[in-house]
């Protein structure tokens, strides 16, 4: 069974947010791609190789750009995770937690909506820069420690599909001793169509 989130997202309803806007969807995560590619083979098309980008995803981006890269922050701040999200990082279900949400855009084109959670026990010590990242990429941060493991990869179906938005993601669990971050990486159609 995937696990679902569709009390996601939390922080703007889509009635706040200007029609153009960029929204990451409520999504079925799935333990595998093999998993999610039995309820749509659409992951085993061009958006495979962007499911399996093992390292960096912010430098498999760059990696793609003919001219620039960058992020730009959607929304940032302390917020309630889902239910879903705060069972997967073992918080309890009301505590805040810091949420970012970022678009990464190569050539100046959004190609990936992001969100992040980090819970409160991340953001002590050296984890005081997550709330200071603004627009430096988060995986600069978690890449250039050793400390920081990512877990398995889960893939992600998104619901309510409209034009534009994305409908295929990915995400994952990065941990550093018993702190652990979630990160969620929504592909646009664009980055792979
Ligand atoms: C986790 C990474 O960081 C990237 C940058 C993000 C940000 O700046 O918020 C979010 C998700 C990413 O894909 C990465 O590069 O792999």
């Amino acid at each position: 069974m995937p696990s679902k989130d569709f009390d996601h997202p939390t922080n703007l309803s889509a009635a706040d947010r200007p029609q153009t806007d960029l929204i990451i969807p409520a999504t079925d995560w799935y333990d595998s791609l093999a998993a999610a590619g039995l309820r749509n083979p659409d992951v085993h098309g061009p958006a495979r190789h962007w499911l399996q980008v093992e390292g960096s995803f912010t430098r498999a981006l760059q990696s793609q750009c003919a001219r620039s890269f960058h992020v730009e922050v959607q929304h940032e701040g302390f917020a309630v995770p889902t239910l879903e999200e705060a069972r997967h990082l073992n918080i309890p279900s009301r505590q805040r937690a810091w949420i970012r949400e970022v678009r990464l855009c190569g050539d100046g084109t959004p190609w990936v909506l992001a969100r992040t959670v980090i819970p409160l026990s991340c953001l002590a010590g050296r984890g005081r820069r997550l709330r200071h990242l603004g627009n430096r990429p988060l995986g600069a941060y978690l890449f250039s420690s050793p400390d920081w493991q990512r877990g398995p990869l889960e893939t992600g179906l998104c619901s309510r599909i409209a034009p534009g938005q994305p409908e295929i993601a990915r995400r994952s669990v990065f941990r550093h001793n018993d702190r652990k971050l979630l990160v969620g990486e929504y592909l646009l159609p664009v980055l792979y169509r």
